[in-house]
């Protein structure tokens, strides 16, 4: 029986048509199995998405708290599917040096959304405008004209006379009274009065135009922050249209516009006139830079009316909530470990012997203040998460990206990654005292305002402020907490948004006042 079908089967071998034809055939199957599995690409790993929602329910909470633990399980660089758009997480220091160093041009371009483009004039703003010659000219004016070292230090006195009210207020509201102040209010207060003045020339939140706008803003924030379902689930969009959503983008786009003419046809009359003057010295605003670069049109360089608007609104955007929670978190951690405020006290206390105001000199000398400010900005970054989309196929730690993919990169997670920081939990500004690691973008363990071609171009304009008002904080008052609290009960509870803020308001009394 076994010799038979040997048999056969040899004869249907050296049949010669049949046996061709099999060759071929078994040729076409291998060749296309080889080419499907070289084909396929190499993903990261992700983990197991439910039907419509993909992973959006496993960051319900705190996105970038739940990235982090997510990335715990399943790595470095993750997938996820938000709905049904894919989107690239990643939170090493490697995989981010890959994204905005070593591939930095092709994931130059920043993810939008409906929301975003009705807000911020149909991307015309540096923040979310594509990569190319438009956006490419608006971040040299936002770096040479408005945010440089020396437009930055002509905005000296903005900054020291708003921290002297500051610290004005704090004595007559706390001190005097032995009373708790709402630092977080103050901080807030203090960031927009800064950015306005810088922008416009002059104050607007005494008025009733200007605390509406200030309103706005917050709204706006809140509303740019919001995660629309309708962004990643498209045929649910209709929800947005029903729950009120986009009416309120629409509305709060308008009545920004609104504020944003007004102010821009009185600088217009007013000429140079709206500028501030120091001992006689003109300071230009942001709006007559923006208008002066519209008119002359030099350099190449042309922006219209729109676009200044848009400038304007990322400046606010970008550098009022930014710079209020750094102060709001500093301040909690200084109070919940009075060590560190003692050390700070000390240094600053000794570099400013008489009663001298602190000036940018004074805090040039301050290394413990720089570093309580980096371990600040790295155990609470303000922007935990932000965003880039890869603007052509392209490979990072062996993955493969498709042009148009979103990537989130965490921050606040690399910033607490034991891979690259010893005991990361800890709140300790001693590791950057005889460290060189720093937040300009350089070193990709630390990247509080991001790097490559789209990083921040506020870092000077914010640290000059952060800097100023926390060290008059210090050498102006002693602190304690409210009602008793002791330093372990005080909650570092983060509220959710585009910025990290505390989810309550910081109270604190200042009971000595050496001013
Ligand atoms: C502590 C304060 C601040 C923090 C933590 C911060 C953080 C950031 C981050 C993370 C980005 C995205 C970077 C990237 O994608 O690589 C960014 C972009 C930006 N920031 Fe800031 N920022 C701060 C202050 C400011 C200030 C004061 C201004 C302006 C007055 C400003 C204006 C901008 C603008 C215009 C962009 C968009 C840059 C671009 O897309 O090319 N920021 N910031």
């Amino acid at each position: 029986m076994l010799n038979f079908q040997q048999q056969q089967i040899d004869e249907f071998m050296l049949h010669p048509f049949l046996f061709s034809l099999i060759s071929l055939f078994s040729i076409y199957i291998l060749t296309k199995w080889l080419f499907k599995n070289s084909s396929k690409k190499t993903l990261p790993p992700s983990p197991t998405k439910l039907p419509i929602l993909g992973n959006l329910h496993q960051l319900i909470k705190s996105t970038h708290r739940s990235l982090q633990s997510l990335g715990r399980k399943y790595g470095s660089v993750m997938l996820l599917h938000l709905g049904s758009t894919p989107v690239i997480i990643v939170q090493s220091a490697d995989a981010a040096r890959e994204i905005m160093k070593t591939h930095d041009l092709s994931f130059a371009n920043k993810p939008t959304s409906n929301t975003i483009r009705r807000l911020f004039y149909d991307l015309k703003d540096i923040s979310a405008a594509p990569y190319g010659e438009y956006w490419r000219q608006l971040k040299s004016i936002c770096v040479l004209q408005l945010l440089s070292n020396k437009r930055v230090q002509s905005f000296q006195f903005i900054r020291e006379e708003e921290t002297d009210l500051l610290m004005k207020n704090i004595k007559s509201c706390s001190y005097s009274c032995l009373a708790p102040v709402n630092l977080s209010e103050l901080f807030t207060s203090l960031s927009n009065d800064v950015i306005c003045r810088s922008a416009f020339g002059r104050k607007y939140s005494e008025g009733e135009q200007g605390k509406k706008f200030l309103k706005l803003l917050t709204e706006l924030m809140q509303l740019s922050g919001n995660v629309s379902i309708g962004e990643f689930i498209p045929w649910l969009s209709w929800i947005n249209r029903v729950n009120g959503f986009d009416a309120r983008v629409d509305k709060v786009a308008k009545e920004v516009d609104i504020f944003l003419d007004l102010v821009i046809q009185e600088h217009m009359n007013a000429g140079l006139g709206s500028d501030e003057t120091v001992k006689g010295e003109r300071r230009e605003n942001f709006v007559n830079i923006l208008l002066t670069i519209h008119k002359d049109n030099t350099s190449g360089v042309s922006i219209d009316g729109e676009s200044i608007k848009a400038i304007i609104l990322d400046m606010f955007a970008g550098g009022t909530d930014t710079t209020s929670a750094t102060l709001e978190w500093a301040m909690t951690e200084l109070l919940r470990h009075p060590v560190v405020m003692n050390k700070l006290k000390k240094e600053i206390r000794e570099i400013v012997t008489d009663k001298h105001d602190i000036t940018d000199n004074d805090l040039e000398k301050m290394h413990y203040l720089k570093a309580v400010v980096k371990e600040t900005l790295r155990y609470h970054t303000p922007i935990a998460v932000f965003g880039r989309e890869a603007r052509e196929d392209a490979k990072i730690m062996g993955y493969e990206v498709a042009a148009g993919t979103m990537i989130l990169i965490n921050a606040w997670a690399i910033g607490r990654d034991p891979a690259s920081w010893d005991e990361p939990e800890k709140f300790k500004p001693e590791r950057f005292l005889d460290s060189s690691v720093d937040f300009k973008g350089l070193d990709f363990e630390l990247l509080p305002f991001g790097a490559g071609r789209r990083h921040c171009p506020g870092i000077l304009f914010a640290t000059a402020s952060v800097e100023l008002v926390l060290a008059n904080l210090v050498q102006k008052f002693e602190w304690e907490l409210p009602d008793g609290i002791k330093k372990e009960d005080l909650d570092a509870i983060e509220q959710p948004g585009v910025t990290i803020h505390r989810k309550n308001p910081l109270f604190a009394v200042a009971t000595h006042c050496y001013f």
